[in-house]
């Protein structure tokens, strides 16, 4: 491809003269060094943890002879140096470009918020191609569609990568994508070149403060909130506190769902369900022109919330109602609040709740249901985030009748270091609790004391097939171990009572 196609719209300055620019192919875009070959552009990023201006001898021995780069540097001589004001935002538009700007043939539907992404994209795509629309789905739990899954390394993948995905999406003959912006991705300008038809916002809490991150709430606010200027139509969940300041900074048009106050959809007359294999919720869905009844196979009031934002978009599309309803009803995603039919007794269910607010959502929900005991068994992630530990320790004393604490990615911390700092909040509660640091053992001591009518939650890991323990990535499933526990307890009472 053209350099000068690729530099499309990208302002910049150069080392060289104009005719040498204009002459210029290029075979690939690399913001990696290590990525680069012959022929590649390298894209020299400030990063947050090194500064990708140190890496471009590298590239350019690699092969790579343009560079683009924020500050200059040393190169030999028949380097060509495009100078831009920002490398991040030079690399999303060189990304659309280079793929031939995807997303304008696509239907991208964003959805934003602390909480609800990645059950909210997975919904949409499950209803939108049981309504013969095929649809992408791009998050945390990877990038899937027409039946393959690919691994994402972020919620929100680098511009590259995600105009990429894109691209592959409409050679497999994809028409519609979900997918999840998280502030992080808006920040570093991953999403600033998507052509996004509806925007999606489910609620906000503060999260994602700190270094590395966000240095205020109102940074993380304003991140979501630009979301709305990119998109053509948005949709806002009308409850939450913070609606009313991203509806002020968005330039879409806006729908908007809620359950308390008026909105476009509202949702009324609800209904909790518990079943062995399931959770569910009933309710009436009150729109101007009518008034009908839905379904979610997921717990409480949050499924609610979930369930109306994509129905909003189903509106919007004009996906016929029926069909909706229908794939809703059966709609699930992996790891979030997930019940396990292992036991015929009790309740199990593994869910993703890693911070405060999302494990006060699940308890609190399941709550709502009758019960015998409420039983938990988390951790929190080893060597960061310390505060976290003491969010989920008083989230889960105040709210529990009794927890199993043990390791969630210890990684090289000592994972009795991070059990003794959520242990701290269970001083003066009236929760009991257990300490078990082999998470393994914690799931089969949880399914062996479940009686009656209790409720189980494994929280932390959702959708994870591994545990991190001192920098590698180990198989764990919490699905196969708690199925080879109540295997176990099930043989052990059956040979009791032959006995
Ligand atoms: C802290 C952080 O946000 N890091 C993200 C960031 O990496 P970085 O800028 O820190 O990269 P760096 O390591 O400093 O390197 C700078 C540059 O040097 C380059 N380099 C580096 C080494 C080398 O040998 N050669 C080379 O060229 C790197 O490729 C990079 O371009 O940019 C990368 C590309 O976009 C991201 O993959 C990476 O996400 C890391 C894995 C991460 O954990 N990010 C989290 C915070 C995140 O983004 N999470 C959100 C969800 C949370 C939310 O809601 O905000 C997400 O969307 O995933
Ligand atoms: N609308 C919601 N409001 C509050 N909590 C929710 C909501 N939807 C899901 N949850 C809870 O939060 C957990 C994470 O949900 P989900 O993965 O859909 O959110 P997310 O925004 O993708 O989160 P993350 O940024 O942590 O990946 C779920 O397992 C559930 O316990």
């Amino acid at each position: 491809m053209r350099l000068l196609d690729i530099m499309n719209e990208v302002e910049f300055n150069s080392n060289k003269p104009w005719d040498e620019i204009q002459n210029t192919e290029i075979k690939d875009i690399a913001y990696n060094s290590s990525k680069c070959e012959d022929g590649y552009i390298f894209v020299a990023i400030k990063g947050e943890t090194v500064d990708g201006h140190k890496y471009a001898q590298n590239a350019y021995e690699r092969g790579a002879r343009v560079f683009i780069l924020q500050n200059d540097l040393e190169l030999d001589e028949d380097a060509i140096k495009l100078f831009v004001n920002d490398s991040r935002i030079a690399l999303s538009k060189m990304s659309a470009n280079y793929f031939g700007n995807p997303s304008k043939e696509l239907k991208v539907i964003g959805v934003t918020g602390t909480k609800g992404k990645t059950t909210i994209t997975n919904y949409i795509s499950s209803v939108l191609n049981k309504a013969g629309l095929n649809t992408g789905v791009i998050g945390t739990n990877g990038t899937f569609y027409n039946g393959k899954k690919e691994k994402t390394l972020n919620t929100t993948p680098e511009s590259y990568e995600l105009h990429r995905i894109f691209r592959n999406m409409i050679d497999g003959g994809v028409k519609c994508v979900s997918m999840e912006v998280s502030s992080g991705g808006i920040m570093m300008e991953r999403v600033k070149d998507v052509d996004f038809d509806t925007a999606i916002f489910s609620n906000l809490s503060p999260d994602h403060i700190g270094p590395k991150e966000h240095p205020t709430f109102e940074h993380y606010l304003g991140c979501k909130a630009k979301l709305f200027t990119l998109a053509k139509h948005g949709i806002i969940n009308i409850d939450d506190k913070y609606a009313d300041q991203i509806i002020e900074r968005a330039t879409c048009d806006i729908e908007t769902f809620g359950i308390d106050n008026k909105a476009d959809l509202n949702a009324q007359n609800i209904e909790y369900s518990r079943a062995i294999d399931s959770l569910g919720v009933s309710f009436d869905v009150k729109t101007i022109d009518e008034t009908f009844n839905a379904y979610i196979c997921a717990p409480g009031t949050f499924s609610i919330y979930n369930a109306l934002a994509v129905m909003s978009v189903c509106k919007y599309l004009k996906i016929e109602k029926n069909i909706m309803i229908e794939a809703l009803k059966s709609a699930k995603v992996k790891g979030r609040v997930e019940v396990l039919p292992v036991l015929d007794y009790a309740t199990i269910i593994i869910d993703y709740a890693h911070n405060g607010v999302s494990l006060e959502s699940i308890l609190q929900t399941l709550k709502q249901y009758d019960h015998n005991r409420l039983i938990c068994l988390f951790g929190s992630v080893g060597g960061r985030t310390e505060l976290r530990r003491k969010e989920l320790g008083d989230v889960a004393s105040r709210e529990c009748d009794l927890c199993i604490l043990t390791s969630d990615n210890p990684d090289f911390e000592d994972p009795m270091n991070v059990i003794k700092d959520i242990a701290d909040s269970f001083k003066g509660s009236d929760c009991e609790y257990i300490v078990e640091p082999d998470r393994k053992v914690a799931i089969e001591k949880a399914i062996e004391l479940a009686q009656e009518g209790d409720m189980i939650v494994f929280a932390g890991k959702g959708h994870e097939e591994s545990q991190l323990i001192k920098g590698e990535w180990i198989p764990f499933s919490e699905t196969e171990i708690a199925k080879e526990a109540a295997r176990n307890i099930i043989e052990k009472k059956m040979e009791k009572q032959l006995s």
